[in-house]
C-alpha cells in the first residue's frame, strides 16, 4: 500500500546510510520523502549533490521538503538564517537547494531560523534579508520558504505560531509559510486548534509527531485525525509528513491511519 504521508529520512531510517534511505522508504510504502540538509558541508560538490538527486529519484519517490544548511545539528546549531557571519554559507545553500528543487520537483524549503548568540545585535534583520533572498530564489522554481518554531532548543527564538508568522510579516514576500510542526509547537504549550483556526492560511508545511516524546502518532496524546481533519477545513492541502523518534523499526502502526 502506499502510505499519504511523507516521510522525514533524517529522523527516521537513521540506521541506514543517507543515501539507502529513499529506497527503503519507498520499499516500505513511501511515494514521498523529505530530508534535513543532507550534505557535511553549504556547498558541496557537484558530484555529492548528483549523489543524492539520483538516491532519490532511482528511488521513485518524490522530494517535498528539504532543509537549508543549518549549521551543527547534532552540536545543537539550529539554522544560519539569523547567524552573522554565516550568510555565504546560507545562500550557498539556498543555492543547491533551489537547483535539487528544479531538478526533483522540491518546493517547500525549510529556513531554520538560527539560535540568538550572546552580545550579537541584528539578528532579526539579517534574518529578513536571508529570508527575502531564500524566497526570491525559490520563487524562480515555484517554491515556498517556510519558518518553523522549534522546540528543545533554549536560544532558538521562534517558539510559537505568532513568532513565526511576524517573522514572515516582516520578510514580506508571497511565497513564505509556516512550518507547522504540530508535535514542536504542542511542546510549547501552544493550542494547535487555536494555531489552525488563526493560521491555517499562512500554513504552507506540516509535520507531525506525537507528543510528548516526539514518537509515531499514537504513542502520545495528539489526536490526529481531529487534527488533521481541521487543517483540511482551514484549507491545508499540502503534504504532511512523519517527522518522528522512531520507537518501532517498522510502519504497521500507520495502516490503520493511512
Ligand atoms: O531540529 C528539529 O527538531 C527540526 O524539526 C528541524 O527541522
Amino acid at each position: 500500500m502506499t502510505f499519504r504521508h511523507a516521510l522525514n529520512c533524517s529522523i527516521v531510517l537513521t540506521d541506514l546510510p543517507l543515501l539507502d534511505r529513499p529506497r527503503a522508504a519507498a520499499d516500505a510504502g513511501f511515494d514521498a520523502v523529505e530530508f534535513w540538509w543532507p550534505f557535511p558541508t553549504a556547498a558541496p560538490p557537484d558530484a555529492e549533490v548528483d549523489r543524492f538527486a539520483r538516491a532519490i529519484s532511482d528511488a521513485g519517490v518524490q522530494l517535498v521538503g528539504l532543509n537549508f544548511a543549518a549549521g551543527d545539528m547534532p552540536a545543537g546549531d539550529r539554522g544560519l538564517v539569523s547567524w552573522p557571519g554565516r550568510e555565504p554559507e546560507f545562500r550557498d545553500s539556498v543555492a543547491v537547494a533551489v537547483g535539487l528543487g528544479e531538478r526533483l520537483g522540491t518546493r517547500i524549503f525549510n529556513a531554520l531560523y538560527g539560535n540568538r548568540i550572546d552580545g550579537r545585535t541584528g539578528q532579526d534583520e539579517l534574518a529578513a534579508e536571508n529570508l527575502a533572498h531564500a524566497a526570491k530564489e525559490a520563487e524562480g522554481i515555484g517554491a515556498t520558504v517556510v519558518v518553523e518554531p522549534l522546540s528543545g532548543a533554549d536560544r532558538y527564538p521562534i517558539r510559537t505560531a505568532a513568532q513565526a508568522v511576524a517573522v514572515l510579516d516582516r520578510v514580506g514576500a508571497p511565497n513564505v509559510g509556516l512550518l507547522a510542526d504540530l508535535y514542536h509547537l504542542a511542546v510549547n504549550g501552544e493550542d494547535l486548534d487555536a494555531v489552525i483556526a488563526r493560521y491555517g492560511d499562512r500554513i504552507a508545511h506540516v509535520q507531525l509527531a506525537d507528543a510528548p516524546g516526539r514518537h509515531e502518532p499514537g504513542t502520545g496524546d495528539l489526536d490526529f485525525d481531529h487534527l488533521l481533519d481541521a487543517l483540511r477545513k482551514a484549507g491545508y492541502s499540502g503534504r504532511t509528513a512523519l517527522e518522528y523518534v522512531p520507537t518501532r523499526p517498522d510502519f504497521a502502526w500507520l495502516e490503520d491511519s493511512a
